[in-house]
C-alpha cells in the first residue's frame, strides 16, 4: 500500500470519533512496517489516551524500526495526557507521516521539532485537507475562543421556513431531518430563539437510531418569555442555558432554575451575539449548531458570527408573501451589500438537496 492508503487508514478512524472527543480534535494513527499494520488507534474522549499511544501499545516492541502515520501533529505537552512525541522517540519509530500541524499554541511545530531532534524523519502534508476539514470547530475555537458556529436552516424551494399560518410540519424529507439529527450528535451546543420555542415547542434533542449525544440547548430569549412548560425546560433532557438581557424579572429566574436551566443575564438590555459567543467559548463550547429561527439567522448573518450555513431545500412551493423565509432581519437596501458567500458543496439527500456555504473571506 502507499502512504496515503495509509494514512487513509487514519483518517477513518478519526472520522468515526464524531461527536465524542470535544474539546480535543479528533485524531487517528496506524504504526506500519514491511506493508504489515501493527497498530491502530484512535483518541476516543477527551481526558483520554492520544490516538499515537493505542498504536504504540500494539505495535509493542515491534514498533521499533516502523513508520506512523498519524492525522495530527504528535503533542508536545502535558495536558491530561502526557506528550505523545516524548513516547514516539522511546518507541524507536524511525518515521512519522503527519498529515497537518496541530495550531494549538501548546504544540504548534514543537512536536515535530522534538521529533526531528531525536533524528526520526518526518513528512508532512499527506492527506492534509481532509484531516483539516475535520477539526476545522477545533481549529477555529483554538484559536478565537469562541465557537465555530453551524447555521442550520431548511426551506421550501422559494425559501419558506413555515406556511404563512406559521404550520410547517414536515417541509424537508425524514432522510433531511435526520442528518439533522446527526449534525446535533456532532455539536456540543445548539441554539435557538424563543420564538421558535413559541411555535414549534421543539426539543433540540437528538434522536438517532442508535441514540446519541445530545449537545447543550442554548436560547436567545432578551425578556425571558420562554414559557416553562415548554417541551426543552420540562424533559430536563440536557444541560439548557437561557441567556437574556440584563432588565429581565430577577424572580422569575428561580422558577427556571429548578428545572436545571441556567438563566444568564448578558450585560446589555439586548443580546450582543459575540458574547453569546464568549460566554459559550469560556464553557470550552467548540461547536454550536444555530437552528434559527429565521431572526436569530440574521442575527448571526448580520454579525459575520457564523463559519458556515448548511440548507435543506424540499422540492415544494409554500408562496404566500406573509410566510417566513429562513433568513429575517433588516435586510440590505442594495444588492451590492448582500453578504458574500461561496458553495463548498451540494449533495442530494432523500429528496431535497443539502447545499453548504462558508462566508466568502474577502
Ligand atoms: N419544519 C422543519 C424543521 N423545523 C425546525 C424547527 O425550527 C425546530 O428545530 C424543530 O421543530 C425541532 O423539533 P425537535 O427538536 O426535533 O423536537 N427543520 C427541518 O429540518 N425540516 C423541517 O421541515
Ligand atoms: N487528540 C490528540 C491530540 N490533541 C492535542 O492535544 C491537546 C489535548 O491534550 P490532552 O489534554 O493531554 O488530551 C489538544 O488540545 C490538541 O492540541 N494530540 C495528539 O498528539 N494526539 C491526539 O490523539
Ligand atoms: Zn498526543
Amino acid at each position: 500500500m502507499h502512504d496515503i492508503e495509509y494514512m487513509d487508514l487514519a483518517l477513518k478512524m478519526a472520522q468515526a470519533t464524531r461527536g465524542q472527543t470535544s474539546p480535543n480534535p479528533k485524531v487517528g494513527a496506524v504504526v506500519i512496517k514491511n506493508g504489515e499494520v501493527l497498530g491502530l488507534g484512535a483518541h476516543l474522549r477527551a481526558g483520554t489516551p492520544h490516538a499515537e499511544v493505542y498504536a504504540i501499545n500494539a505495535a509493542g516492541e515491534q514498533a521499533r524500526g516502523a513508520d506512523l502515520y498519524v492525522t495530527l501533529e504528535p503533542c508536545s505537552h502535558y495536558g491530561k495526557t502526557p506528550p505523545c512525541s516524548d513516547l514516539l522517540i522511546k518507541s524507536g519509530i524511525k518515521r512519522v507521516i503527519v498529515a497537518g500541524l496541530d495550531p494549538n499554541p501548546l504544540v504548534a511545530g514543537q512536536g515535530i521539532a522534538k521529533l526531528k531532534e531525536a533524528g526520526i524523519e518526518v513528512e508532512i502534508g499527506i492527506g492534509k485537507a481532509e484531516a483539516y476539514a475535520m477539526n476545522e470547530p477545533f481549529f477555529h475555537f483554538i484559536k478565537t475562543k469562541t465557537p465555530f458556529v453551524t447555521i442550520k436552516a431548511a426551506a421550501s424551494f422559494d425559501g419558506k421556513t413555515a406556511a404563512k399560518t406559521g404550520d410547517s410540519k414536515w417541509i424537508t424529507s425524514p432522510e433531511s431531518r435526520l442528518d439533522v439529527h446527526q449534525l446535533r450528535h456532532e455539536h456540543d451546543a445548539i441554539l435557538t430563539g424563543v420564538n421558535t420555542i413559541i411555535h414549534d415547542n421543539p426539543h433540540l434533542t437528538t434522536r438517532l437510531p442508535r441514540g446519541g449525544r445530545n449537545p447543550i440547548r442554548v436560547v436567545l430569549d432578551t425578556y425571558l418569555r420562554t414559557p416553562l412548560e415548554s417541551n426543552m425546560i420540562q424533559d430536563r433532557a440536557v444541560k439548557t442555558i437561557i441567556f437574556t438581557g440584563n432588565e429581565i424579572d430577577i424572580e422569575k429566574v428561580a422558577s427556571f432554575r429548578e428545572f436545571d436551566v441556567e438563566v444568564i443575564p448578558l450585560s446589555q438590555p439586548t443580546i450582543l451575539i459575540q458574547e453569546v459567543l464568549q460566554e459559550l467559548g469560556k464553557r470550552n463550547i467548540m461547536s454550536l449548531l444555530v437552528e434559527g429561527g429565521s431572526e436569530i439567522h440574521s442575527s448571526f448573518i448580520d454579525n459575520d458570527a457564523y463559519q458556515q450555513i448548511i440548507l435543506y431545500v424540499a422540492p415544494k412551493i409554500i408562496g404566500g408573501k406573509t410566510a417566513i423565509p429562513f433568513i429575517g432581519g433588516q435586510g440590505i437596501e442594495i444588492v451590492e451589500d448582500a453578504k458574500k458567500l461561496k458553495f463548498e458543496s451540494v449533495q442530494t439527500i432523500g429528496c431535497d438537496l443539502k447545499i453548504i456555504a462558508k462566508p466568502l473571506e474577502e
